[in-house]
């Protein structure tokens, strides 16, 4: 239970709706144990009547019409404390479900990209879905029939000990049995359904995967054999779920075998004692047999509770092993840090954790405000590594990375970012329109400046070419747009945030270099002010920046402009012979 008290904060925060479901709740039973009182009192004056000791039929008559008025009053009652008990537990925990949810996303979003790399997809989504929906049932119907069965208890049974007290030992010996039995049951039930879950969820992985890369399978001709595995995968999700269903069918049985069992008891003991005097009344047995009827279902509940709780507690430890994980990179600064385009490295090495690859080795150089900087080299040279410090997805431990003169971790996070446009090398477009997708860059972008960023990326003329225009929906639902279209409608939600420094890793490499040329051309203009740096493979990228920087194997082996690195033997003049080479050809 203590994962669980991680929502005492929410039981708090909801305290008084909580305190009118437990009144609700308390109303609900003593109406409740009304009826089997009146069925009871019902009974008895048929009896007198029958022995004679009530001789006038008309009183048996009218006291029969009144309990059974008394009865339909006591049942509706129930029927409204109880439609209104439901409603508050089952309204607080839908509460609960939704603030742990955000607050389970808001961690997530906070937590560094190293973290993302640690956990898998599947394991983040069934933690915020899965894991809190079984803690749901603990906020829920577990309180809520755990305040049910408590208070039927006190209430039933001290009312059953006043009017019977060595039947009601005898009555309520078989109901621990249940309970225990029940508890059992749900464990064997939950590690059944488990299984079943499990092998749904491979189940849709894998038809996900195959629909995903239909076109592969299609092209290689695996059509049989994917069918092979979906059919294997299907009849072993099938063997599971008949396990869970024979398990599942004796819960029912199970119930109506101790009930069964626990109403014996009553007319067997009940009667005995009835004919040998120590129960006076008749309508006892009667009344008994419908409270036995009536503890059954919260009693049942107390196993199935234990074991929703357990459930609860497993899960809840699963969401706090990630709510308790600390962000690699906090923002330590609230202050106003201006963000100037100076740009400065000394020294930088950087080795990531998770792969103990060093990708930068003794790493120094300086990009002053308004220039263009191209890093080049092979691939696997460190070139994304250095946006990726640029922007802080990873803290430096070796040297120094400063922004007009301040270490980066000095500088306000929330603010760097702001300033800074960054284009992945495999460019993410949400399932939207193409204009909210280059609006994610800058939300209160009027349309002006969403054609205007287009026309710097040099996508407009596509994006007016399709027949929604910019109202044109991407991803699953929409149009598939081509390699390039995608980099350039991520340069222009770079673009239209108007940053101070612009980080473009390897984004053209599926554009044209015509294209390519006019991009660039943009770019100088809009980026007087601006810092830029442009990871790329292609001399016709590098050979208008400011400065090139040649990286091999984590280290600057050349530093320069274009027109300098020409003349000097090494990497890059070999690189511009041989792409000037491809070129006449
Ligand atoms: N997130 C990461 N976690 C662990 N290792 C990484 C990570 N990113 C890159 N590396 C490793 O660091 C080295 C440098 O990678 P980096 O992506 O910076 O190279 P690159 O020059 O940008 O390559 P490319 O041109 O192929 O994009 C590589 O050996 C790579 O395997």
């Amino acid at each position: 239970m203590r994962a669980l008290r991680h929502l005492n904060k929410y039981f708090f925060k909801y305290k008084y709706r909580l305190l009118v479901g437990v009144i609700i709740t308390v109303i609900a039973r003593f109406f409740a144990i009304a009826v089997p009182k009146f069925v009871g009192d019902s009974v008895d004056i048929v009896e007198q009547y029958i022995n004679n000791s009530v001789t006038d039929i008309e009183v048996v008559k009218e006291k029969l019409i009144l309990n059974i008025l008394f009865i339909l009053g006591s049942v509706l009652i129930t029927a409204f404390f109880t439609f209104l008990m439901r409603q508050t537990f089952i309204v607080v925990s839908r509460f609960i479900e939704a603030d742990l949810k955000n607050e389970i996303f808001r961690q997530y979003q906070q937590l560094s990209v190293n973290f993302y790399k640690k956990n898998r997809t599947g394991d983040l989504m069934n933690r915020i879905s899965e894991d809190v929906s079984k803690v749901r049932m603990y906020l829920g119907p577990a309180l809520m029939y755990s305040i049910n069965t408590i208070t039927l208890f006190v209430v039933v049974i001290s009312y059953m000990f006043s009017i019977a007290p060595q039947l009601t030992l005898y009555t309520i010996a078989p109901l621990p049995i249940l309970s225990i039995a029940i508890y059992k049951l749900s464990v064997s039930i939950h590690k059944r359904s488990t299984l079943v879950q499990q092998f749904l969820s491979k189940l849709t992985t894998y038809t996900q995967e195959s629909f995903s890369g239909i076109s592969v399978i299609k092209a290689y001709g695996l059509e049989e054999q994917t069918q092979e595995r979906f059919s294997k995968l299907a009849n072993t999700s099938k063997d599971k779920h008949i396990d869970l269903v024979k398990v599942q069918a004796l819960f029912f049985p199970m119930m109506i075998l101790l009930i069964g069992v626990s109403n014996l008891l009553v007319i067997f003991i009940g009667g005995n004692q009835f004919v040998n005097g120590t129960i006076k009344d008749f309508g006892i047995i009667v009344e008994f047999i419908m409270f036995v009827n009536m503890l059954t279902w919260p009693v049942a509940t107390v196993g199935w509770v234990t074991s929703i709780i357990q459930q609860a507690e497993a899960s809840q430890v699963r969401i706090n092993e990630f709510l308790n994980e600390k962000p690699e990179i906090v923002n330590t600064v609230s202050s106003h840090t201006p963000i100037e385009g100076n740009i400065v490295f000394k020294n930088v090495s950087f080795t990531y954790e998770d792969t103990s690859i060093t990708a930068l080795k003794n790493i120094s150089f300086e990009a002053k405000k308004g220039e263009t900087i191209a890093i080049i080299g092979k691939t696997g040279s460190g070139k994304s590594t250095i946006l990726n410090l640029i922007g802080r997805s990873y803290d430096v431990i070796q040297g120094d990375i400063l922004i007009n003169n301040t270490p980066l971790k000095s500088m306000n996070l929330e603010e760097l970012r702001k300033n800074m446009g960054y284009v992945p090398q495999d460019s993410f477009l949400f399932s939207d329109t193409i204009k909210n997708n280059i609006k994610f860059g800058k939300e209160e972008a009027t349309d002006q400046e969403v054609y205007e960023a287009a026309k710097s990326a040099s996508v407009h003329k596509n994006i007016i070419n399709f027949k929604e225009g910019y109202e044109t929906v991407l991803g699953e639902r929409g149009i598939t747009l081509s390699g390039g279209q995608k980099q350039r409608v991520s340069i222009a939600r770079a673009i239209i945030k108007d940053p101070t420094i612009l980080l473009f890793d390897d984004c053209l490499s599926a554009v044209d270099t015509e294209t390519e040329e006019q991009i660039l051309h943009n770019l100088n203009k809009i980026s007087k002010n601006k810092t830029a740096f442009i990871v790329t493979h292609r001399v016709s990228t590098a050979k208008n920046t400011d400065k090139i920087i040649v990286l091999e194997d984590g280290q600057i082996i050349q530093q320069g402009t274009h027109n300098q690195l020409i003349t000097i033997e090494g990497y890059y003049k070999n690189l511009y012979l041989k792409q000037l080479s491809e070129k006449e050809n």
